[in-house]
Formats: structure tokens, C-alpha cells, sequence
């Protein structure tokens, strides 16, 4: 799976997952929309779950801006729009926080899902915390990637959002 970025710039250069990723080649940064493949984009206002059904796709997009600017409108751009399921970020700047994930945490996610282990723990590697994103999302992860489709995904995340209401 190829890792693609509209890479809008509004955040802390300094911090960026996805500038890091593409410093390893391991991403590309497109500075528009229209110059970025089409493929499946990682969208957290889509209607729709991630599930294996995606693994056809051969390209991943994420937008990286800061969370400030990530409204809907920001999204628009070509491709199949997919959300990740609940699963907590690991990074110091969100740990803890479900759903709000940085890139390359949204790509691990992602990778995980459609059944690409490795490549998610490689992406992983390059940072220092890296690996907790696994190990805190150890059995979500492992849960989706066993789900046929989308609604299957679904059913599973809800389970943990009904865990969390109980806590
Ligand atoms: C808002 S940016 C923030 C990036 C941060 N500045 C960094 O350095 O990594 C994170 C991107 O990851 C993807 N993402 C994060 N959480 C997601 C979710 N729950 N569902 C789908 N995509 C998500 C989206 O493409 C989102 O725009």
C-alpha cells in the first residue's frame, strides 16, 4: 500500500508525523488536492468504517493539517472517503484521546485493518512511541482486521464505546 499526505502545512513543522515519513521515504506530500492520487482517504467525518473489504485499494491518503482546521470541508478532495474505527492515539501531544489520531498513527491503524501488519510497525519504528500505539490497540486492531466489512467493523466498535459508557 502506498502512503500518500495532502500535506497542508498548518502545523507544527517540527512536530509532523507525515514531514518525518516522507524525510524516510516513506510517504509522499502532495501540497494540493489536486495533485494527491486518488485512492482511500482517511477521514474521520466520513459515513463510512475502514474494513478488509478496503484492501483492494493500492494507495492511502491522509491530510495532515492540525486538528483546529480538520473540519469537514477541509476533506474535499477525490477518492473513498473512510473513517478508522475507535481506537486511542499513543502520541504525547493526544495520548489517550479515541478517534483523534495523528498520521502516521492513522496510517498504522489503517495498515492494520487491511491486513498489513508490517508495514504498519515500520512506519511505527521511526518514532519513539510508536510501538504503544500498538500495544494500547492491540485487541481492537486484531478485531477489525477480522471483520468481513464495514457494519461488521461497526458492531465491533461498538462494543467498546458501550465499554467506555459503562466505565
Ligand atoms: C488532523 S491530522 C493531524 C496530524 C498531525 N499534525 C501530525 O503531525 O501527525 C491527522 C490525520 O490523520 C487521519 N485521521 C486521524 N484520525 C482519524 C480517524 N479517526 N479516522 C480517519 N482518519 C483519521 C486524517 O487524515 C487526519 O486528517
Amino acid at each position: 500500500m502506498d502512503l500518500h499526505v495532502r500535506y497542508e502545512g498548518d502545523d507544527d513543522p517540527k512536530k509532523c508525523t507525515a514531514r518525518k515519513l516522507a524525510r524516510f521515504d516513506m510517504a509522499e506530500l502532495h501540497r494540493s488536492a489536486r495533485a494527491t492520487p486518488f485512492g482511500l482517504v482517511l477521514n474521520p467525518h466520513a459515513d463510512t468504517a475502514l474494513s478488509p473489504a478496503d484492501a483492494e485499494y493500492e494507495t492511502l491518503v491522509a491530510l495532515d493539517c492540525s486538528w483546529e482546521t480538520a473540519g469537514r470541508a477541509m476533506f474535499e478532495m477525490a477518492g473513498e472517503h473512510r473513517a478508522l474505527p475507535f481506537l486511542v492515539a499513543a502520541n504525547p501531544v493526544n495520548y489517550g484521546k479515541p478517534f483523534q489520531l495523528n498520521t502516521v498513527e492513522a496510517f498504522a491503524g489503517a495498515l492494520c485493518i487491511l491486513g498489513e501488519r508490517e508495514h504498519a510497525e515500520r512506519v511505527l519504528s521511526k518514532f519513539t512511541w510508536g510501538h504503544t500505539f500498538l500495544e494500547l490497540n492491540e485487541e481492537p486492531l486484531r478485531r477489525y482486521a477480522e471483520c468481513a466489512d464495514s457494519s461488521a467493523v461497526v458492531d465491533v466498535q461498538q462494543e467498546y464505546l458501550d465499554a467506555g459508557e459503562d466505565a
